[in-house]
């Protein structure tokens, strides 16, 4: 795109301030409307016959689920919540669509089980990154709200006392682990060990021998559960050998995209070839979109993260970036405040691929297409990436940057994977947009 068409664009941020405000964001009311009918519909993940009473919660529960706005339990909810509540316990794999409610479901069975009598630590949740495992604590904290729950948050440069007696720990592996072989946490009443985001908790390239290692030093009775939206085969077996006789609840590939993420993506192969930052201006020139609510832009490398926070602050665009080289108060900062709707776009790496939640993200970028360590197309990472939008019935938008022949094939193969076509966007900046605010709009 010429450079012209780049400055028009930052003018047309000016003018249309006003009407991204308001037209294009839903109001609460329709997005409620639109939630209720598809937990009214039983081809939907949000859909489920029960109740929340029917599965059997303790009703200081029920009070922290209703104190949430929760109306009715997602499909994995109702599915998951009453075999994981059986006696004898029973380990479970579990698998669930991005955005569903898999948090609820394992922090519902850890504040079912727990003897609130005991102070001793008797549920361990590990997630891959600390913005997550800060998220998850704050959920189980919500959800325990009306209960005399305790917990500790087992994650980089918290203060934490010699002995931890809190009924609930939520972290990271690596802190986890060193807290139990020094014995800050005596693992003796550990009845319920959780792995969210498991498979990339289990896989050889991500945390795999932490979490295995982990297991060794709790009692060999613990209820192991196991939760994410992918499990590539490559690390089902792994699950079976962590988690034995498990319950298994599972989604066929082309069952994992979710209809309200509309899937685009902008060939920037086709623009004008001299200027090689084609990439670059195209993402400026998109800026008013990402600015219609909250955007995430998912890059491969810290360096262009910041490179890029960088260049689009110096033309007054607030944009802040995240990434695994921060410093942990750093890390904390720029995502609560991103959370809290002070800054509109992040620019990140794959440390927060996963999980993130923050209702507000109704756009997801992939400036770089996600590929693994040996460059191959990681699917699973894609998935996770754009389920950061259309969030629990919230329409999202995603859009991948494809500039050269192998991110080309790299989307292609995605697409063929989960069989979920990815439209292609108009070379003309002002037609994108308003495909793009269009899909935002559409239920
Ligand atoms: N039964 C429910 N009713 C209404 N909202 C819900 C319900 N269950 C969960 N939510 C909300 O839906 C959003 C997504 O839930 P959650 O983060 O647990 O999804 P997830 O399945 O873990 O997603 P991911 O795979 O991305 O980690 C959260 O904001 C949560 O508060």
């Amino acid at each position: 795109m010429s450079q012209q068409a780049a400055d028009q664009s930052t003018e047309q941020e000016v003018l249309t301030a006003e009407e991204r405000a308001t037209d294009l964001l839903e109001s609460s009311y329709s997005v409620v409307v639109k939630l209720a009918d598809q937990q009214a519909d039983a081809s939907s993940p949000l859909y489920s016959a029960k109740s929340f009473e029917e599965l059997g919660l303790h009703e200081d529960l029920l009070k922290g689920i209703y104190n949430m706005k929760f109306a009715k339990p997602s499909k994995i909810q109702e599915r998951a919540l009453p075999l994981l509540l059986q006696n004898p316990p029973r380990n479970m794999i579990a698998q669930s669509q991005s955005g569903t409610g898999k948090t609820a479901a394992f922090a519902l069975t850890i504040l079912s089980r727990i003897n609130y009598d005991l102070h001793a630590p008797q549920a361990l949740v590990l997630s891959p990154s600390r913005e997550l495992a800060r998220q998850t604590m704050e959920v189980i904290q919500e959800m325990g709200k009306f209960t005399q729950v305790t917990t500790t948050q087992a994650i980089k440069d918290e203060n934490l006392p010699p002995r931890v007696n809190s009924h609930i720990i939520v972290g990271t592996p690596g802190t986890v682990s060193d807290l139990i072989k020094r014995r800050v946490i005596d693992a003796k009443n550990i009845r319920l060990y959780v792995l969210d985001e498991a498979d990339n908790m289990l896989d050889m390239q991500g945390l795999g021998d932490q979490s295995r290692n982990l297991k060794r030093l709790l009692p060999r009775d613990c209820q192991i559960v196991l939760f994410s939206a992918t499990w590539a085969d490559r690390v089902r077996q792994f699950a079976h050998e962590i988690a034995p006789h498990a319950n298994e609840i599972t989604l066929k590939p082309e069952e994992l995209s979710v209809d309200g993420i509309k899937q685009f993506y902008v060939d920037c192969r086709s623009q004008s070839k001299e200027n090689k930052n084609q990439k670059y201006d195209i993402l400026v020139g998109l800026y008013s979109l990402l600015t219609v609510s909250q955007s995430i832009i998912f890059v491969k490398k810290r360096e262009t993260a910041d490179e890029i926070a960088q260049k689009m602050s110096e033309k007054h665009h607030a944009v802040v970036s995240l990434h695994g080289k921060l410093e942990a108060a750093q890390r904390d900062e720029v995502i609560d405040s991103f959370r809290a709707g002070k800054s509109k776009v992040l620019i990140t790496t794959n440390v927060i691929a996963r999980g993130i939640d923050i209702a507000n993200v109704n756009m997801v970028v992939n400036y770089d297409m996600p590929t693994d360590q040996y460059g191959r197309p990681d699917p699973e990472t894609y998935l996770h990436r754009i389920g950061r939008t259309g969030r629990f019935g919230r329409t999202g938008v995603s859009v991948n940057f494809v500039h050269d022949n192998k991110s080309m094939q790299v989307m292609n193969d995605i697409e063929a994977h989960f069989d979920r076509k990815m439209v292609a966007l108009p070379d003309d900046l002002d037609e994108a947009e308003e495909i793009i605010k269009k899909a935002m709009k559409s239920t």
